[in-house]
Formats: C-alpha cells, sequence, structure tokens
C-alpha cells in the first residue's frame, strides 16, 4: 500500500469526536479536540527525524526471514556496570545469607507436595533471567543494609529488579518472621507482579495453603494463610491500618514507585515514619516487634526522603519498646542532614537509613523524537503504530501511553477501521490485536494484555498512565509516548477535583520508556520533539499539593491522627487546603463539630472503598427512613467504573436501538437513568451482551458495574449497613417502574448528601448558576436533560470544553436541602 492510499485510507475513516479535552472524574471524556484523521498527510509528513514514511514503504521488500534475523539480533542482552552506594563488605554474612536464600528457591522450586509444579525447564529459565537481573548480585549488601537498619532507600533503573527480587531477598532474613508487604500504586502492578514473583518461587499464587505469594486489591483479596510476601495496592494498606494500625502481620513494609506521589503514597510514608522511628502511638502495639520498610524508585529523591526518615529518627519516642540496631551499612553523615536538623539528630538517627543505588538496565532503548510538534496525538499515535508495524520486525507488541478511557476507545475504533486498508492478503504484514488497559477496566479486561499475542498477530496496547510504573507486558519492545496524561487538580472556585490532560514529567516519560528493553531492546517513539521533552518538568508534582484533601484527612482521622497539621507528611499543603478538607468533612458529617475528632458516621465512611461524598451518599440510603440503598449502590457503582452508555452514532444507531435507549431514560435525570439501565441489565436473563447492543449499552462497562456492585453489596453486609434478608428480598427482575416517585426522590436526596455543594439553580436569565462559586453552567449534551429548564439541579461532575458543563444531572428541589440539614445526622 502507498502512503498516498495510507492517507486516503485514514481520512476514509470518518469518526466523530467531541469536546471535552478537560473533564471533571473518572471515566469523563478526554478527546483532544481535533480530529483522529484530520489533515493527515503522510506522504508529505516526517514524522520523526529518522523515520520517515517512505521508509515504510521500503520495509515491504523485506522478507520474514529478514524480520527473523533482526529479531535475534534485538534479543542480545546488554548490561552497564553495576554500583551500590557505598557496597557492603560483609562477606561472611552474604555468604550465609546468600546459601538461606538459594536453599529456600530450591525448596520452593523443587517441593513435592506443591500442586503447582511449573516445568523444570521454565523454572530454570526463570532462575536464569533472574541470575542475569543488574540487581541479583546487590542481594547479600540489600539483606545486609536491612538487618543492620530500619529504613533502605533503594533506587534503581527501570526494569533493573526492584519490585520482583527485593522481596524474594528479603523474606528469608532472620529478622523477617511476619509477611513482606510490598506496595504498588495501581492493582494491574500488584496483580500482575504478584504473579510473576510466585511463578519465579515455583509455588501457587494466592489462597492455596502453598502459595508463598498473594495480593489484595480493591475488590479482590487474593491472600492466603501461608502467604510470605503480599502485593497490594497503597490503598488496601491503609484500609488494612483501619483495624490494624500497627501493621502486627508485617516485618517489612516495601514501598514501591514512590516517585508516584499519590496522596496515598505520602500517608503511608508519614504512618510508616511513625512506626519505624517508634514516635507514633500505634508503633507501641508493635510490641518491639522491628519493623523494616524500604522505599523504591527508579527516579526517587533520595537525598528528600533521606532527610525525611532522619527527621522522624531525631523525634522522641512514643515508648522505648522499638529495638535499635546498632552499626550501619551507609551512615549519613552531617552534610546529608537538612542544616537546622543536624546538630539535634541524635547519633541513633544516623544509624538507621541505607541508601543503595542499583545501576544497569537489562537491554537498551532507543529513544526517537517528533521533528516538529504535532497538534493531535491520538492521529500521531495512529500513524506511529502502522510505521511500526509494516517497518519493525516481529516479535514486537506495541505500548501506547494515553490519556483516558475515551481517547483509547476512539483510537482502538480507528486502527479496527484501518486495519482492511492496511493488512491485506499481499501486504504479508502480520494481524494487529489491539487491548486497551485504563482504570475504569475489570480486572480481568485490565490483565487480558499480559496474555501472550496468537502466532502471527502484534499485540498493541493503547494504555493510559497506569501502566507507567513496575509493570512489564511480555512481549513488548516499542513504547509509543503521547506525552500526556489526566491529571487530578482541585479547582477552587468550584471547590472539585477535575482531571486535566496535561505535560507528563521528565519522570513519567523515563518510566514510560523503561517499558520498552525489559526483555530483549526496545525503541520508545516520544510524540513530542526533543525540545519540548527538555522543558518538561524533572516530577509530577505530588497529588497532595494538587486534589481535594477530604479523603486524605479522613484517611488520617481515621487511623487515630488526631491533629492533622501535624502529620508527618514529605510535602505539606497549604494550610488553607486542609482546612477546607475539614470543612467539608463537617458538612458530611464525618466529624464530630466538638473537637473534629473522626465520628462514628466518618468511621462508617472511612471503612468504604469510596470517596467521602460517595461514601456518605451510601450511609443516608441505608437509613431505613430513606431505605435505597440497593439502588444507590447501583448508580455509585455507575459513577465508579466508565461510561455505561455508548455514544449514539448517525450510521449505527438504528431507531429501534434509540428507542430502546430512550426507553431507559427517565424524566427525573441521569441518575435514574443509570439505575433502569442497570436494573434491566440485571433483569436480563437470556443475552446480556445482546441485551447491551440492542440499547446501545456497553457490555463491557457493564460487567464491570456489575463487579463493582456485587464488592459494594458485601462491604455494605459487612459494614451491617446492609442485612442477608435485605439482600435476599432483592429481585433483579424488578425494574424501575417499581421504583415509586419517592423513592426516586430518596435516592436524589441521598446523592445531595454527599454532593451538597454540586447543586446548580435555575436564575432570571434561564442559565443555571452553581450555588458555590455562583459560576455559570450548563447541562451536558449528554444529559437526559439537556436543553431542560428546572428549579435546580444536582450533578455528579464537571465537563470543560467551550464552557463549563454539568454531567450526570438531575432535577431537585431547592427545600431539598433545607430539609437535608434539618435532619440530625
Ligand atoms: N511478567 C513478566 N514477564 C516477563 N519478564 C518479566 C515479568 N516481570 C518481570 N520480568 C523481568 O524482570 C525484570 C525486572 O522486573 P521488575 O519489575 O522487578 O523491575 P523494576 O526494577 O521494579 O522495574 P520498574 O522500576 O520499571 O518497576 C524485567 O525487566 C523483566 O526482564
Amino acid at each position: 500500500m502507498s502512503a498516498t492510499k495510507d492517507s486516503a485510507a485514514l481520512q476514509g475513516q470518518k469518526r466523530k469526536r467531541e469536546e471535552k479535552d478537560v473533564t471533571s472524574k473518572k471515566g469523563s471524556s478526554d478527546k483532544p479536540s481535533v480530529s483522529i484523521h484530520k489533515n493527515l498527510q503522510l506522504a508529505e509528513k516526517p514524522v520523526y527525524k529518522n523515520l520517515q514514511i517512505a521508509e515504510a514503504l521500503k520495509t515491504q521488500s523485506k522478507t520474514k526471514k529478514q524480520r527473523l534475523d533482526n529479531s535475534q539480533k534485538t534479543e542480545k542482552p546488554k548490561f552497564k556496570n553495576l554500583q551500590i552506594a557505598e557496597s557492603q563488605k560483609k562477606e561472611s554474612q552474604e555468604s550465609r545469607e546468600d546459601k538461606v536464600q538459594r536453599g529456600e528457591s530450591q525448596k520452593h522450586e523443587n517441593g513435592a507436595n506443591r500442586p503447582h509444579n511449573p516445568p523444570a525447564s521454565r523454572q530454570n529459565k526463570l532462575l536464569q533471567v533472574r541470575q542475569s537481573l543488574p540487581i541479583w548480585p546487590q542481594a547479600a549488601n540489600i539483606r545486609n543494609a536491612l538487618l543492620e537498619n530500619h529504613v533502605l532507600i533503594l533506587a534503581g533503573e527501570t526494569g533493573s529488579g526492584k519490585s520482583t527480587q527485593v522481596p524474594q531477598f528479603l523474606h528469608t532474613s532472620a529478622w523477617c518472621t511476619g509477611r513482606i508487604a510490598v506496595t504498588q500504586p495501581r492493582r494491574v502492578a500488584a496483580v500482575s507482579l504478584a504473579r510473576r514473583v510466585a511463578e519465579e518461587m515455583g509455588t501457587p499464587l494466592g489462597k492455596s495453603p502453598q502459595a508463598l505469594v498473594g495480593y489484595n486489591v480493591r475488590f479482590d483479596d487474593n491472600v492466603g494463610k501461608n502467604n510470605r510476601i503480599k502485593f497490594l495496592t497503597e490503598g488496601m494498606l491503609l484500609q488494612e491500618m483501619l483495624r490494624d494500625p500497627a501493621l502486627t502481620e508485617y516485618s517489612c513494609v516495601v514501598v514501591d514507585e514512590v516517585h508516584e506521589r499519590s496522596v496515598n503514597v505520602d500517608l503511608l510514608l508519614g504512618f510508616l515514619r511513625g512506626l519505624v522511628t517508634g514516635t507514633s502511638e500505634a508503633a507501641k502495639k508493635r510490641k518491639g516487634k522491628p519493623l523494616k520498610v524500604v522505599v523504591m524508585s527508579a527516579t526517587a529523591d533520595t537525598e528528600k526522603l533521606k532527610d525525611f526518615f532522619s527527621e522522624g529518627f531525631g523525634q522522641p519516642r512514643a515508648e522505648d519498646s522499638i529495638p535499635t540496631v546498632d552499626g550501619s551499612v551507609q551512615p549519613l553523615d552531617d552534610k546529608d542532614l537538612p542544616a537546622e536538623k543536624s546538630q539535634e539528630t541524635s547519633v541513633a538517627s544516623l544509624n538507621k537509613i541505607s541508601t543503595c543505588f542499583v545501576e544497569g538496565r537489562m537491554y537498551p532503548v532507543q529513544t526517537e523524537y517528533l521533528s516538529e510538534p504535532t497538534r493531535d496525538f491520538s492521529e500521531a499515535a495512529l500513524l506511529q503504530i502502522f510505521q511500526i508495524h509494516r517497518k519493525e520486525p516481529m516479535p514486537g507488541d506495541i505500548l501506547v501511553f494515553l490519556t483516558g478511557g475515551d481517547v483509547i476507545t476512539n483510537l482502538q475504533q480507528a486502527i479496527e477501521d484501518m486495519i482492511p486498508n492496511v493488512i491485506t492478503k499481499d501486504s504479508g504484514l502480520p494481524k494487529l490485536l489491539v487491548l486497551p488497559l485504563y482504570a475504569a477496566l475489570s480486572q480481568a479486561q485490565q490483565q487480558a494484555i499480559f496474555s501472550p499475542a496468537p502466532p502471527n498477530t502484534r499485540k498493541v496496547i493503547l494504555a493510559t498512565n497506569i501502566a507507567e510504573t513496575s509493570i512489564t507486558v511480555p512481549g513488548v519492545r516499542f513504547v509509543i509516548d503521547s506525552g500526556k496524561a489526566k491529571i487530578k487538580q482541585f479547582r477552587n472556585r468550584l471547590g472539585l477535583d477535575s482531571l486535566l490532560v496535561k505535560d507528563i514529567s521528565k519522570s513519567s516519560a523515563i518510566q514510560r520508556q523503561g517499558r520498552a528493553g525489559r526483555e530483549a531492546a526496545g525503541k520508545c517513539f516520544r510524540l513530542y520533539t526533543k525540545s519540548n521533552f527538555e522543558t518538561l518538568e524533572k516530577d509530577t508534582v505530588p497529588e497532595i499539593l494538587r486534589c481535594d484533601l477530604s479523603s486524605a484527612v479522613l484517611t488520617m482521622k481515621a487511623r487515630g491522627v488526631h491533629d492533622v497539621m501535624d502529620f508527618p507528611l514529605l510535602t505539606r499543603p497549604s494550610r488553607e487546603a486542609m482546612e477546607r478538607a475539614l470543612l467539608q468533612l463537617l458538612q458530611l458529617d464525618a466529624l464530630n463539630p466538638e473537637n473534629g475528632n473522626i465520628s462514628e458516621l466518618g468511621r462508617k465512611i472511612a471503612r468504604l472503598p469510596l470517596t467521602p461524598a460517595h461514601g456518605r451518599t451510601i450511609i443516608a440510603a441505608a437509613d431505613p427512613e430513606m431505605g435505597c440503598l440497593l439502588p444507590v449502590i447501583d448508580i455509585v457503582a455507575c459513577f465508579n467504573s466508565e461510561n455505561i452508555f455508548l455514544e449514539v452514532k448517525d450510521q449505527d444507531a438504528n431507531d429501534e436501538a434509540r428507542e430502546a435507549r430512550n426507553k431507559l431514560s427517565r424524566r427525573q435525570g441521569d441518575h435514574l437513568t443509570l439505575l433502569s439501565a442497570v436494573q434491566a441489565y440485571a433483569s436480563e436473563r437470556t443475552d446480556r451482551k445482546q441485551w447491551a447492543k440492542q440499547h446501545l449499552v456497553s457490555h463491557r462497562s457493564m460487567q464491570n458495574v456489575m463487579d463493582v456492585r456485587k464488592q459494594l453489596r458485601a462491604q455494605c453486609q459487612q459494614a451491617k449497613l446492609l442485612t442477608k434478608e435485605q439482600l435476599a428480598t432483592t429481585d433483579d427482575d424488578d425494574d424501575l417502574n417499581t421504583i415509586s416517585e419517592s423513592t426516586g426522590n430518596n435516592i436524589l436526596k441521598c446523592f445531595l448528601r454527599g454532593f451538597p455543594a454540586n447543586v446548580a439553580r435555575l436564575v432570571p436569565d434561564g442559565s443555571y448558576r452553581t450555588i458555590h462559586g455562583h459560576m455559570a453552567v450548563a447541562i451536558h449534551p449528554s444529559s437526559v436533560l439537556y436543553g431542560r429548564k428546572l428549579e435546580a439541579i444536582l450533578y455528579n461532575e464537571f465537563v470543560y470544553t467551550n464552557r463549563t458543563y454539568a454531567r450526570s444531572v438531575s432535577a431537585i428541589q431547592m427545600n431539598w436541602l433545607e430539609e437535608i440539614y434539618a435532619a440530625p445526622a
């Protein structure tokens, strides 16, 4: 196929794309403003300095043999020298620990009573891979560092083996009598790492009595009682601290990918500092059992972390029961400490923190930049994918970093539309299999990216930044980086978090690049220029400085922190932001107005894996007077999944489908419309997929909604908000017609309880103004209430395009606000 044909094919695809470069919550749209295919002139436009479309044409004459030869060439590993800062000289200890480690792995690899018994050849191969990792020769040093000290700060290049190897190095250490927790920012990484480590250790994963490795992520707890290593998200470890603030189950917590600086990781570091230094009240509950903390990343600010922990060691301990161990692998000297602290910090503090740097990545990654900036990264990505497919040898899957679910769905469609034009019988090109990866997908959908592609097929994974850290997707040799991500930002004027599409930081770009070159040499195509790269911020601004802090403050309060202003944080948010969060929690009745302590209701909210606003909504619905918990759970499940309604496109929406979809609409607004869709789907007993198709509803999203609904029901049962009997009387065959007007109103009142600030009222000029900030807002065109004039509206989120839209909107009455505030909490 010629480039001109390519161009024609691209332009021939009709993509309808709407606005939405900025949205206000998960699952909302983020399409770039320019059409994917608009003005795509492939023949004229050299995209990369070293990579022009003309070259792509040449590759068509390449024989399969050439492809094979090339692929074999790329398989040769190259290692750089390894270094560990101030490497330890404890040879005798090293060999002893090594023996333990080897003995243990032998035992696991050859264990007789283990049902999971991978072939010895596979085990040997895995061991060889492990031994070739840059971190492998440092095993003894790392173990020694923690034998002596409480904290290890470990920096090492992407792919050097931190996440998979460090827990395996440590679990045989004498001090490690409890479990090792390894935290990850995202569940996809926690699950895939657990799977990999279990395989490397030659044991089953999860609950089996032989399993040494498990994982725990939101809505999926796969931990067995004999697990020694547990991968979990930061959120789940914080959740565990609700019942066990001292983390007594663990001997070691490994905080991975700390550079991401999510609010959760910052909170976790604060709690861990209290435990490891013995300065928090909770530390007393460890009764002298030591806790070791490892903080890891490829791009962590080691100095800042060192200072943070040193400061904690310098403070008085809550009780002198935490044993101290003398000696240090790499003692800090005064110049390592913040100037003002160096005098007061005790000697002990100098002996408890080790640092380690592992240099060397597994395979080289060649990076290419655009020669000129692109205005549409989706368009550039589409072009790049097909260039790689023509030019680059197999095997070589492609991982593309984009901004969000909608952009991914559109690009997936665009690729699939292009395939028949490009991958013809004559082209001799392998097939393409496109797989999406973003947070709102179910776990099964997310894990699908790890399955090998069928023969003669190249996988193209379209991902958000959830694939940015920790994961190794087998087969990936090429990364395409849009240079953008959706980043949470608090909007003062609205009093709301928004997700904005922004440039990533250099450290994110490095992480993305690091996803290639993990099993063989790779390439990273950055869809921006070299000079753009140079202007990127070094690190992403910590989330704690950018987001609504109500969840964070509730997390602290629920774990016994009385004075949140005093809580140790790596980066301190403004006092104003903290106060705003406290106020919001007071409004939700989560705090006691007399003393600011957490209320009973606050504790219940904190136990739910939801934002305080959604948690409050659920609690309100469980009140017998409201009696609408099950329908509210259904709606909350929708808000915690991707959009269930497919975009209605002219060409594929026949009258019948439109009519079917319209039947799901409810005049009260989008909340009850979502509910009617969930209930109708749930009551479909024969063919849900077909039902979804007939109603222009996404079957995939609905499956996810059902999954979240099930989990939320279980959690409400655990929290005693829902009884077994109530659940037993639920009949999915009931459709919304059986929900009375008053129940409908109650449902909306519950949402109003959780979102009292998300209200706008009609003003005399016919527009809507928010009651908070008096800002003009319009009902989004996707709403069933679009164009309607109502007394007041309640909305779930904001969307910014050329104007400010409220999305997921329902009609409410202003007097409901008074009614709600008059009622006792
Ligand atoms: N699921 C997997 N399939 C194949 N190889 C894997 C897998 N997981 C890990 N590996 C191999 O182990 C190496 C080390 O992976 P690991 O995740 O431990 O590195 P890391 O240093 O933590 O990287 P990062 O900082 O990018 O998270 C990878 O480069 C890859 O070669």
